[in-house]
């Protein structure tokens, strides 16, 4: 739903390095807090498994949503002397059930808060998280304001929930000066992640996330520890979102034996598709061959590796539809092409988005 009190300028109009603020124009005009108050937070709540219950104690699968941002707020210790909160919950459902709708409304809550808070928590489950994330650092400017996503491994009726320690460290986070300057971030098992480059890599355990580009810092015992100064991912390319719907872009994932059909079952389907390929690139040369022959769906080769990149290099020919999509693993280079899609990019103008990442 357009919001036509939200007004976004451009900074940069350059494709390859795009550049815009969001800023809303509201009746409300709610004084920012002075130097001397506490930090004002915004907390959006989306659901998962931070926000569930199990049958029992013991159970750490099988549960359901149910829990409301109040509900998960009494399970944490006092943070009155730390920020002043308020929340929102935008929905309450397990992220694999987060469509573009509740991207949009999560967009919104996000634009709508940066201009009246300090930091803003997202409450989310961790299977998709990493796509909110990347969508949300590759679609607002939120310049020094952290936005910090917080998820949980565990139902909040289990031994030893993780739940409670995330959300409270997440809401620290957001709270502290030295998290300022340094985009989206994802809080989870003490560590503190660029919302960039997380990825989700283990189903199960508590240390689900993994960066192979770093940990951006750590929190022991109430102690934020950044060991670097705030910085944002190299190549970031800012959208403009013109709130309609997200072209449609498939994700197929490429194996022995890969049949080039596959392609001609989607082609007429998607507005372009992302292919798992096999290492870092490689495909049968009957799927290549079928690919290089649609010349207007642009097709992204990533990788079934969760490290590494895409060399363009490896691409069966340097021109044409193919794009390389760098470091960027399938979900993201879906999300990002759908953006590009969205933009109505040339096939030139989206290779020099992906090559950002070192794609392209
Ligand atoms: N740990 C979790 O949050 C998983 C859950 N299925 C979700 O993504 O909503």
């Amino acid at each position: 739903m357009p919001n036509d009190a939200m007004e976004v300028k451009t900074i940069c109009q350059d494709a390859e390095n795009s550049q815009f603020t969001v800023t809303i124009n509201d009746e409300d005009n709610t004084p920012l807090p002075v130097a001397n108050q506490l930090p004002r937070i915004k907390i959006l709540g989306t659901g998962g498994t931070i926000a569930s219950k199990g049958g029992s104690s013991s159970a750490t699968a099988g549960y359901h949503v149910d829990l409301t941002i109040q509900d998960m707020l009494d399970s944490i210790p006092d943070i009155s002397t730390i920020c002043q909160l308020e929340y929102e919950q935008l929905c309450n459902v397990d992220s694999k059930d987060i469509n573009e709708t509740q991207l949009m409304e999560i967009y919104h809550g996000v634009a709508s808060s940066l201009q009246k808070f300090d930091g803003i928590v997202i409450t989310h489950g961790t299977d998709t998280l990493s796509e909110t994330a990347f969508f949300i650092e590759s679609t607002i400017d939120s310049g020094d304001v952290p936005i910090v996503f917080v998820g949980s491994m565990r139902p909040s009726t289990s031994v030893s929930a993780d739940g409670p320690m995330n959300l409270y460290q997440a809401i620290c986070i957001a709270s502290n000066s030295k998290s300022r300057g340094r985009g989206v971030l994802v809080s989870l098992n003490d560590q503190i992640s660029a919302g960039y480059y997380i990825t989700k890599t283990n189903a199960n355990s508590l240390d689900s996330f993994n960066v192979r580009q770093g940990y951006l810092g750590n929190f022991v015992n109430n102690e934020i520890h950044y060991y670097y100064p705030p910085v944002k991912p190299q190549g970031i390319h800012k959208f403009k979102l013109n709130l309609t719907n997200l072209p449609p872009v498939c994700i197929l994932y490429g194996h022995q034996n890969l049949d080039p059909k596959i392609i001609d079952l989607v082609k007429d389907h998607y507005d372009g598709v992302v292919i798992a390929t096999m290492g870092a690139g490689s495909l049968p040369d009957d799927v290549n061959d079928k690919c290089i022959s649609l010349p207007d769906l642009p097709i992204v080769y990533s990788k079934r590796s969760m490290d590494g990149m895409i060399p363009r290099a490896n691409l069966p020919v340097n021109k044409g539809n193919i794009i390389a999509s760098g470091y960027l693993n399938p979900e993201k280079s879906r999300i990002l092409l759908q953006l590009c899609l969205l933009s109505n990019y040339s096939m030139e103008e989206i290779k020099n988005v992906f090559n950002g990442v070192y794609g392209g």
